[in-house]
C-alpha cells in the first residue's frame, strides 16, 4: 500500500503548495486524482514518488518511508517525459540507466528497436512516452504516478496506452495515481477518484 499522511509542501517560505493532503492506492488500484489547476497534484505526485522530500507528513510504502536512495519502487511519469531525459544521450543510453527493458514490455509498447539509436529530441511525443514508461516500469516498479500522461495523445494512441496500463495492474499488481483534468478518462480507468481542494 501505497500512502501519504498529512503531506505539506511548499516551494517558498510562507507560500503553502499543498497542505495537510492524505491519500492512499492500493496494489493493483487506479485512483484517479483531478482538482484544479494550480492546487498541487504534481507537487503531490512528486512527493509520492520520492522526487521531493515533504516539508510536512509523510510517505509510506507498505507502512515503511520511501527508500532514501537506490531504486525507486514508485515512479512518476511526467506529460513532457523529455525533460526528464538527458538530452545528449541516445535512446539506448536513456534506456539502459535504469536497467536492460524487459523485451516483452518494450514489445507490448509497440517500441521499435531503431530508436535505440535516436536521441530523446528525434521521436515524437508518444513514442516518447513509451520508452519513458519501459523506462519505469521495471519488475521491481510497484507504483506508478501517471500526470496527464495520455494528454498529448491522440485518441486511439491514449486508449492502447491505458489499456496496456490496466493489463499491468491486473498482472502484476501495479498500483496507478492517475493525475488528470480529463474527466471522461478518469471515468474510463479509476477505480476510485479524489479531488484535490475539492
Ligand atoms: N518548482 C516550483 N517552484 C515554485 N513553485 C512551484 C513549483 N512547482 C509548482 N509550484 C507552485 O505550487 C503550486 C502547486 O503546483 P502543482 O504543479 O503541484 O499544481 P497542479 O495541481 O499539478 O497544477 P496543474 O493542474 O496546472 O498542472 C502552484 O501554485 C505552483 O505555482
Amino acid at each position: 500500500m501505497l500512502e501519504a499522511l498529512a503531506l505539506g509542501h511548499a516551494y517558498a517560505p510562507g507560500v503553502p503548495a499543498l497542505r495537510e493532503v492524505s491519500i492512499r492506492v492500493a496494489p493493483g488500484e487506479v485512483v484517479g486524482l483531478s482538482g484544479p489547476s494550480g492546487i498541487g497534484k504534481t507537487t503531490l505526485g512528486r512527493l509520492l514518488a520520492g522526487r521531493l522530500r515533504p516539508q510536512a507528513g509523510s510517505v509510506r510504502l507498505d507502512g515503511q518511508p520511501l527508500p532514501e536512495r537506490g531504486f525507486r519502487p514508485v515512479q512518476y511519469l511526467a506529460q513532457h517525459p523529455v525533460l526528464d531525459m538527458n538530452p545528449r544521450w541516445r535512446v539506448a543510453r536513456v534506456l539502459a540507466e535504469a536497467g536492460r527493458p524487459d523485451p516483452a514490455l518494450a514489445a507490448r509498447l509497440g517500441i521499435d528497436p531503431a530508436w535505440e539509436g535516436r536521441y530523446p529530441h528525434e521521436l515524437s511525443g508518444g513514442q516518447l512516452q513509451r520508452v519513458s514508461l519501459v523506462r519505469a516500469l521495471g519488475p521491481r516498479t510497484r507504483f506508478l504516478v501517471a500526470d496527464e500522461i495520455s494528454a498529448p495523445l491522440d485518441a486511439i494512441a491514449q486508449a492502447d496506452l491505458w489499456r496496456l496500463l490496466l493489463a499491468l495492474c491486473a498482472e502484476r499488481g501495479l498500483g496507478i495515481l492517475a493525475i488528470s483534468h480529463d474527466a471522461a478518462l478518469l471515468a474510463r480507468i479509476a477505480s476510485r477518484r479524489v479531488t484535490l481542494g475539492g
